[in-house]
């Protein structure tokens, strides 16, 4: 019997894997066509840029008038930027250039470390993000992998400290203080979030930046055919994300549109994710993003840093605030645990309609 796309496709990520390169690893090689793996069947068109204004929510306002600046924000489009947040910038420098560092480091140095599954607390491998198992038409088929190589570091699990062993020491302490910084800041969002809900400010809290994600983008020979992220809603409560100054990340508008949320010097973003969208009874939008590659010479580099509840247990429940629940807004989701959401996203897919409809209460 022939072997089946699907067959042919596990074999090529699995000799990609094989070669422990990355993608990076591609460019280095000389690759000078994107391979099929990365081809996305149609060239991701966005609207003109410029006609999309991120929300901006500077930290050091009253704290009555920022939280109602996040909640406007967090209801519209389910992502802002945040200025004067506390994380120094000498902080978000560092962890993106120690990223950059890591994975420009020589073939024979990192290649020893690529594995798609964790080595201590870390993960180096270009992993790809689920194609729902429905059949699409083949001219909107995404593509398979993104063109980007990730650092990973989970910081659950790790009552004595994330064991980062396989990263070098400046890397180690750049990521750390990272996540300590950003961990305040994430702390201090999510009693904003609760704010702008109208429930105490506990009732989001204790929150956790569980997981980070360091994203290496290689500059791309054809940087118009691939993708550096697919379009996805992200998992999470919220998302705390550094940038650098290259672009290419975009969010979807309610109109369909794709429009680019250019790099602002000294902001963070924050974005929604869907499981704050079903806590918060739909108040918050989580928000559909993906990212292009905009460079054939320059490296992108970014640090999403994931917020879940503290105890977020596999077989744990969540579902809307009872708070948020009333005669006039009934739950519009049932109680649903991390597995089974995490099993619809691989199902379903992680874009919109999310696998989130399939928790609607109808
Ligand atoms: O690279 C980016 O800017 C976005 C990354 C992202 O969306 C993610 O890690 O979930
Ligand atoms: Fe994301």
């Amino acid at each position: 019997m022939a072997p089946s796309v699907a067959d042919h496709d596990a074999l090529a990520v699995f000799e990609f894997h094989e070669s422990r390169g990355g993608v990076r690893g591609l460019v280095e090689s000389g690759v000078t066509t994107v391979p099929p793996l990365f081809l996305a069947p149609v060239a991701p068109v966005s609207s003109a840029a410029g006609n999309f204004s991120i929300p901006s929510v500077d930290l050091s306002l009253p704290r009555p008038h920022a939280a109602a600046l996040v909640r406007a924000a967090a209801r519209s489009c389910g992502i802002f930027q945040v200025t004067n947040h506390g994380v120094p910038a000498g902080t978000v420098e560092s962890a993106l250039s120690e990223v950059r560092a890591f994975n420009e480091q020589p073939f024979a140095a990192r290649s020893p470390l690529y594995s798609v599954t964790p080595i201590g607390a870390v993960t180096y491998a270009t992993i790809p993000i689920p194609r729902p198992r429905d059949v699409q038409p083949a001219a909107t088929t995404p593509p398979l992998m993104s063109w980007r190589d990730s650092l990973i570091v989970r910081f659950d699990h790790h009552p004595g400290g994330p064991d980062l062993r396989i990263l070098p020491p400046a890397c180690q302490e750049s990521l750390l203080e990272y996540h300590r910084s950003v961990t305040r800041l994430g702390k201090e969002i999510a009693g904003l979030l609760s704010e702008g809900l109208g429930v105490e400010a506990e009732r989001l809290e204790p929150v956790e930046g569980h997981l980070m994600q360091c994203h290496y983008h290689p500059p791309c020979p054809e940087p118009e055919r691939v993708l550096g992220s697919r379009e996805h809603t992200d998992a999470s409560l919220f998302t705390v994300l550094a940038q650098d100054g290259v672009g290419g990340l975009q969010v979807r508008l309610d109109d369909g549109e794709w429009v680019d949320v250019a790099p602002a010097a000294g902001a963070v973003l924050v974005n929604i994710g869907d499981v704050l969208k079903v806590v918060s009874n739909d108040a918050y939008e989580s928000v559909e993003h993906r990212v292009v590659i905009k460079s054939a010479n320059e490296p992108r580099v970014s640090i999403a840093l994931f917020f879940n509840p503290a105890n977020h247990g596999e077989s744990d429940f969540f579902g809307p605030l009872p708070a948020l629940v009333t005669p006039e807004k009934p739950a519009q989701y049932r109680s649903l645990t991390w597995r089974e959401m995490l099993n619809n996203r691989m199902e379903l897919g992680h874009a919109k309609p999310s696998s989130l409809d399939h928790f609607k209460v109808t």
